[in-house]
């Protein structure tokens, strides 16, 4: 197979197609069906930067945690490749946007990063290899022997997403990962993560509802109308390279046309 074609078949099994996809709470209301989501059609091809913005409480958590399989579908088709998802698999791997909650306090930085490959079995020079790849990837080198209560907010951060690489999902399935951050420890782990998504090709969706931080990183956007029956109300393409500038004219036009669909979207929710 040539190298094209090699890739080709990596982007088709990495590409994720939602059809119809709907998400109930039946139990919630009685006698009626209450959903949450309702008939998201999506292709998110293999490799892509994908961001899901949408005003809190519309239904990201929910769309991105039935793509990593925790929870289930009320209906409509999902699939990774050729592949309907209905659980969890290696290919999916989540970062949370607390770090606390997904690292075991009683290892170190590397003893967190290498546990997903200890339990595989890899061999132990093989691990401290991909372990040492990716500490020094997320810039926490000098930090390996360290254990999570003495590293800041920021850091833990990177341990997750070194722990998350090191397992080498091929979709990366983000949840506000930096929404806990300080502005500057933020921008530094959204360029850091830019460079590792270029570097790496893996297909990333990314949620936030923070539109700076779509536009810093994603080449697609999609914006969620607000629930219940939330759906995919628009998609952005963002025809720019990396690493952006926030201070460019077609970076900012492209902000406030997102900003006024966002508006429209949050005057429903307040006034519905
Ligand atoms: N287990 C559950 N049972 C009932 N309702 C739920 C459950 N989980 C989530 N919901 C409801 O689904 C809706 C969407 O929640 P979700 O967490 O997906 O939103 P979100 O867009 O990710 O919000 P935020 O940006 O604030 O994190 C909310 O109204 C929430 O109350």
């Amino acid at each position: 197979m040539s190298a094209n074609a090699s890739a080709n078949a990596h982007t088709a099994s990495n590409t994720i197609t939602i059809e119809r996809l709907n998400k109930s709470y039946a139990d919630l209301k009685p006698g009626s069906i209450h959903y949450i989501i309702k008939d998201i059609d999506l292709v998110i091809k293999g490799g892509e930067f994908f961001v899901l913005l949408g005003p809190s409480g519309c239904g990201k958590s929910t769309l991105l945690n039935i793509i990593a399989g925790f929870v289930s579908k009320s209906g409509g088709n999902l699939r990774v490749g050729d592949e309907e998802i209905s659980k969890p698999g290696r290919e999916r791997a989540v970062v949370f946007q607390q770090a606390d909650s997904s690292l075991f306090p009683w290892l170190t930085v590397r003893q967190n990063v290498e546990f997903g490959l200890k339990m595989k079995k890899m061999p132990k020079e093989q691990r401290r290899a991909i372990s040492d790849k990716f500490i020094r990837l997320v810039g926490l080198f000098g930090h390996e022997n360290k254990f999570p209560r003495e590293l800041s907010g920021g850091m833990k951060q990177r341990v997750q997403l070194a722990r998350v690489l090191a397992n080498d999902p091929s979709i990366l399935l983000m949840d506000e990962p930096f929404g806990a951050l300080d502005a500057m420890t933020r921008r530094t782990m959204q360029k850091e993560l830019s460079h590792i998504w270029q570097e790496t090709n893996k297909t990333v969706i990314f949620v936030t509802h923070d539109i700076q931080e779509a536009l810093l990183l994603g080449g697609r956007i999609a914006v969620m109308s607000h629930g219940p029956n939330a759906h995919i109300s628009d998609i952005y393409d963002v025809p720019m390279g990396y690493p952006r500038d926030a201070s460019l004219p077609e970076f900012q036009a492209l902000h406030r046309t997102i900003q006024s669909h966002f508006d429209a979207e949050l005057e429903g929710t307040m006034y519905p």
